[in-house]
């Protein structure tokens, strides 16, 4: 029989002591052996749950207890998710953790140290929630040179941009409505600013590379700025706006960045809506293969959590190689990554033509009825590039009083 402990009973750690009890079976056939929850440590007591004799209080009974082999870390942030995680693995416990900060933030070390005590630190439900996509990562697709991950990798702001473009909702409206389901951060300014995205693409950046990627290079930008107009010109254009995280890498090169994107009805991930995520991988031999499911949520996530416990059972003698290493992996500027631009600006397009073309260059036109304003479709131009357009319209308008550009959102249409 395997022991295990979790830390953190809140929705994910919760869901993995549920998923433990309810697929017994199942999970004892695949570990081989049993798989028993010994311990839950949290910061409170939960009376009333199925694990109220399971709880403790303080780390070093875990920590200290030989017979626990597998430790689940679902606290979330850095303090003290990172030195308990630290303390589990140089005791030679396997750890499995669904928080991407810590991963984000200290994978490199944590997978070293790893290596050295012949344990091993699982990830699974880091990235998009109950999606299989680290291991096809390192294991699917190990023959692969991927080129490309383009994800919808957050799921309160998948779930927030949903009922904004389909129900008309408020901004704040969705929020609450994912902080209640359970979908988003404790501090929710990690997704709707594009933090955790970030995060996760910076980790399945350094799963495709193979090179450690600092999170911190990935320019990010989150939805706060996305607003219900956006959305009537997005419907008017037979588009939508979805938050990506996009990595490319070519000869040794990354760029990669987290902004919302406008997408046309044909793209791939337009039809993931609400919680679910969905991430494009390309391959230089495979090609394009999409991965899609709930992106956050307590027993998605947590069956993710799941499978990483069943592997550490399957390899309780042997450091499964993630492919990771600590070699550090430059990101490109992103003023040298190309879009086309949709972008809105005040006043009326026949009185701002001339000022918009001279700046701009060619570009598609669209107006909403009853509106002080127009947006354009620029050509494809680096973000140096439009920012320069950008300035260049703005001090050609400036001596007006309703002037310059409102709005500019990335366009793949
Ligand atoms: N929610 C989701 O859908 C997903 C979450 N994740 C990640 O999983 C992790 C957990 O998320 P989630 O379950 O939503 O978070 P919750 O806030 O619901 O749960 C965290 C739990 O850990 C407890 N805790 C916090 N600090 C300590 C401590 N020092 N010692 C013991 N217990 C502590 C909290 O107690 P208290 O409440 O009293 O502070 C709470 O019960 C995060 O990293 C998150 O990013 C990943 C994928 C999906
Ligand atoms: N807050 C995150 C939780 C899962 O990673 C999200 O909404 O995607």
């Amino acid at each position: 029989m395997i022991k295990v402990a979790v830390m953190g009973y809140g929705t994910i750690g919760s869901g993995v002591a549920e998923i433990l009890d309810q697929n017994r079976d199942v999970i004892a056939g695949q570990a081989g052996q049993d798989v028993e929850l010994k311990y839950v440590l949290d910061l409170r007591d939960f009376p009333d749950s199925p694990v109220a004799d399971k709880i403790v209080h303080d780390f070093k009974v875990i920590e200290q207890d030989g017979e626990v082999e597998i430790v689940v870390e679902t606290m979330g942030g850095l303090n003290p998710a990172y030195p308990f995680v630290k303390a589990c693995l140089e005791a030679g416990k396997h750890v499995i953790t669904s928080n991407k900060a810590l991963v984000a933030a200290y994978g490199t070390e944590l997978l070293q140290i790893a290596r050295d005590k012949n344990v091993n630190f699982f990830f699974e439900a880091s990235v998009g929630g109950g999606i299989p996509i680290i291991r096809p990562l390192y294991r699917c697709l190990m023959g692969e040179r991927i080129e490309e991950i383009t994800g919808i990798l957050n799921g309160t702001t998948n779930f927030i941009l949903t009922k904004m473009d389909k129900e008309g909702a408020s901004f704040e409206g969705a929020l609450k409505e994912a902080q209640n389901l359970g979908y988003a951060e404790r501090n929710p300014e990690a997704d709707v600013e594009g933090h955790d995205t970030c995060r996760k693409i910076a980790i399945l950046t350094a799963m495709a590379t193979g090179r450690e990627v600092n999170f911190e290079d990935i320019y990010t930008e989150g939805i706060t700025k996305i607003t219900d107009v956006d959305f009537k010109y997005a419907e008017k254009m037979g588009t939508s706006v979805k938050l990506f995280g996009t990595s490319r890498i070519s000869g040794g090169r990354v760029s990669a960045f987290v902004a919302p994107v406008m997408i046309g009805k044909d793209h791939p991930l337009y039809a993931v809506s609400d919680v679910y995520n969905g991430i494009m991988v390309r391959g230089n031999m495979l090609g394009t293969s999409m991965f899609y499911g709930s992106g956050a949520g307590k027993l998605p996530t947590a069956s993710a959590v799941i499978a990483d416990i069943i592997e550490a059972a399957q390899n309780m003698k042997r450091n499964v190689r993630l492919g990771w290493t600590s070699e550090r992996q430059a990101v490109e500027p992103m003023d040298r990554v190309s879009f086309r631009y949709f972008i809105r600006m005040a006043g009326t397009y026949r009185n701002k033509e001339q000022d918009v073309r001279a700046a701009f260059g060619p570009v598609e036109v669209v107006e909403l009825y009853g509106m002080d304003e127009f947006a354009v479709l620029t050509r494809e131009m680096t973000e140096g590039e439009m920012k320069a357009a950008v300035s260049g319209y703005n001090a050609s308008e400036a001596e007006r009083s309703e002037y310059g550009v409102k709005q500019t959102i990335r366009a793949m249409v």
